[in-house]
């Protein structure tokens, strides 16, 4: 039996959505609430079509915690279970909130994604070459693929255990993103999270919402240089490989001290992994 969207349902989700809770909390509570997956997703379908012409609310007008992705800290483990691997918790900040997670990845999963990610930067790079169509952008020198979402069996099996540590639902998660910085490239500090003021902001967030946290994993090691740098703390999380540094966001503004970048990497090679984690489903 499939449960239909009553009006009553249909109404609640709106005052909802207008008291400034996110479509996270939503499912959440509908889900406790006794609805099906399929009803809740026809209502906020159905609702998301009609607010697109509506006017977004001025504020998130809630103090109530929304549901975050974050790892289970309670009672400071040294160790997370992250499924098919034990986790290490290396570092943990407050303010912004930032985990640094030893052995995330084995080196074996690290040299995967390389070779994987590495053919297809190599084909990218030959296709912008001939159209001529490279654009610099002198912000962040690396260059860059993404992977679809469980699109290899590495890829599927990280994406799993991410989504178990963070506690967050793996359709929640954009594809993974793979960059390399040779000598001299760097990502100027910025924030993750797409920035409210810029005309194809709404666009973007027809796809799945904010980002609400970012996950980087370290898949090579330079020999100097390509620290991830947090500027307003002070931070600097080195790029070990199989680490991983985990910060979260929970509204698009500078005061969550999100501030981030990577580095100049002044010798070797640094490649990294980036997961970007949705307020709801990315698809
Ligand atoms: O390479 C780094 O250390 C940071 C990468 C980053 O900020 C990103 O992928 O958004
Ligand atoms: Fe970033």
């Amino acid at each position: 039996m499939t449960q239909a969207v009553t009006p009553e349902l249909r109404a609640w989700v709106v005052d909802q959505l207008a008291a400034g809770h996110s479509v996270a909390a939503l499912r959440t509570s509908m889900r406790m609430a006794g609805w099906q997956e399929s009803a809740v997703n026809a209502a906020l379908t159905e609702i998301e079509r009609g607010a697109a012409s509506m006017p977004a609310p001025a504020t998130a007008a809630s103090d109530e915690a929304r549901p975050m992705p974050w790892p289970d800290l309670e009672g400071s483990p040294l160790y997370l279970d992250g499924g098919d691997r034990r986790v290490h918790v290396l570092h943990t900040v407050a303010h912004p909130r930032v985990v640094v997670f030893g052995d995330l990845l084995s080196d074996d999963e690290c040299e995967a994604l390389i070779t994987a990610a590495g053919r297809r930067l190599a084909r990218s790079l030959t296709v912008e070459t001939q159209t001529g169509g490279e654009t610099l952008n002198v912000d962040r020198t690396s260059d860059g693929m993404f992977f679809e979402r469980g699109e290899n069996e590495i890829v599927a099996r990280i994406e799993q255990r991410i989504a178990m540590l963070l506690r967050w639902p793996l359709e929640y998660g954009e594809g993974l993103q793979v960059l390399r910085y040779a000598p001299g490239a760097q990502y100027r500090p910025h924030y993750d999270y797409f920035d409210p003021a810029e005309p194809g902001t709404p666009t973007i967030l027809r796809r799945g919402g904010q980002r609400v946290g970012t996950l980087v994993m370290y898949l090579r090691e330079p020999v100097k240089g390509g620290a991830t740098v947090f500027p307003d703390i002070g931070l600097e999380v080195a790029p070990k490989r199989g680490t991983g540094v985990f910060f979260s966001y929970d509204r698009p503004d500078p005061a969550t001290r999100t501030l981030h970048g990577g580095a100049p990497v002044i010798e070797g090679e640094k490649w990294v992994a980036t997961k970007w984690l949705r307020e709801r489903e990315f698809s």
